[in-house]
């Protein structure tokens, strides 16, 4: 039986897209760590409490602060502080303070990231390429985090600049298209058609496509036929006319 189904290779991580939208993330630190996985999470946009007395700032943490893009308390870490927390970032310069924090959130459950400490991590970070609705993550599971900065750099040279554009843009169409198919039972016929979107159109056109396109492209989706742009939008089909002096043409 070999071969029929994929082979279990043990070891990595579960890579998901964490969904941390209104919830509660307690960054401890303020240096340039912290600073960057303060970005990570405001991006996912989570709700932000900074504790770091305010001589360790790092200029950027500070300035997230002054624009109150984030909730800042001027101290050293309290346990009290992790009430409420969802998510716990860690990233001190204090390697005993980490592991306290680290145990309280064992205890109590609160997923962690203990910077540079991989055991006390309950989820890693990775190198993050960003394009609008796009992200690709790289993890080299703790092996080589410079490595996985280099491979992420490659990655997102190979992609066309357009794709976070050309996703947007699929986004838009699969909201509409739910909206004139809602049904459960329309599922399968729903995916089976955007999927033949995305295979047949390139980047560029689906960038051009603008809201008029698109419910122009939507009245093939009951016959499940896929046009091109150019037919979506008339282009080169003959037009019906009256010439003077040859009649009808
Ligand atoms: C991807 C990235 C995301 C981020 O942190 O945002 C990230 N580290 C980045 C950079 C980086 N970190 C380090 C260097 C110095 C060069 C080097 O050592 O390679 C550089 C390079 C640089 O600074 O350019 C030092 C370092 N990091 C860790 C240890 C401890 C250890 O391994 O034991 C040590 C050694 C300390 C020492 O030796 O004393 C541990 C972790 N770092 C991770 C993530 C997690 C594993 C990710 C993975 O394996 O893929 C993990 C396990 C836990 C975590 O922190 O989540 C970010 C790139 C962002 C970008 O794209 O720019
Ligand atoms: N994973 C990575 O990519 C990576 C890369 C470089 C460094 N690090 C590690 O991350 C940690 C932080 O690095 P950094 O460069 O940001 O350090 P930093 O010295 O610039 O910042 C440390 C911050 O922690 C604050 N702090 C110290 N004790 C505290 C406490 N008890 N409560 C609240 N805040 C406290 C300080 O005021 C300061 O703002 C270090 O352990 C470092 O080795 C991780």
């Amino acid at each position: 039986m070999s071969g029929k189904f994929p082979e279990v290779q043990g070891g990595g991580s579960l890579i998901l897209a964490w969904q941390i939208r209104n919830k509660h993330v307690l960054v401890i630190g303020g240096g340039e760590v912290a600073a960057g996985r303060i970005l990570n999470v405001l991006n996912a946009d989570a709700k932000v409490t900074v504790v770091s007395p305010r001589e360790g700032l790092n200029e950027e943490v500070a300035y997230r602060i002054e624009k109150k893009q984030v909730e800042y308390i001027d101290r050293k870490f309290e346990p009290s502080d992790l009430d409420g927390a969802d998510m716990v970032l860690t990233a001190v310069d204090d390697p005993e303070a980490s592991s306290q924090i680290y145990k309280l959130c064992h205890e109590r459950r609160i997923p962690a990231n203990i910077a540079d400490v991989p055991p006390e991590c309950d989820f890693y970070f990775g190198s993050v390429h960003r394009d609008g609705p796009l992200q690709v993550m790289v993890s080299t599971n703790g092996n080589g985090p410079k490595l996985a900065n280099i491979v992420r750099r490659k990655i997102a040279a190979s992609l066309p600049d357009n794709t976070g554009a050309a996703i947007q843009k699929v986004g838009v169409l699969r909201r509409k298209l739910r909206k004139i198919a809602p049904a459960i039972e329309e599922g399968p016929k729903r995916m089976h058609w955007m999927s033949k979107i995305c295979e047949s159109w390139s980047l560029e056109d689906l960038c051009e496509m603008d809201e008029k396109d698109m419910d122009e492209l939507l009245k093939s989706y009951k016959s499940g036929d896929v046009p091109c742009l150019h037919e979506v939008r008339h282009e080169g089909e003959p037009v019906v006319g009256f010439e003077g002096s040859f009649g009808w043409w």
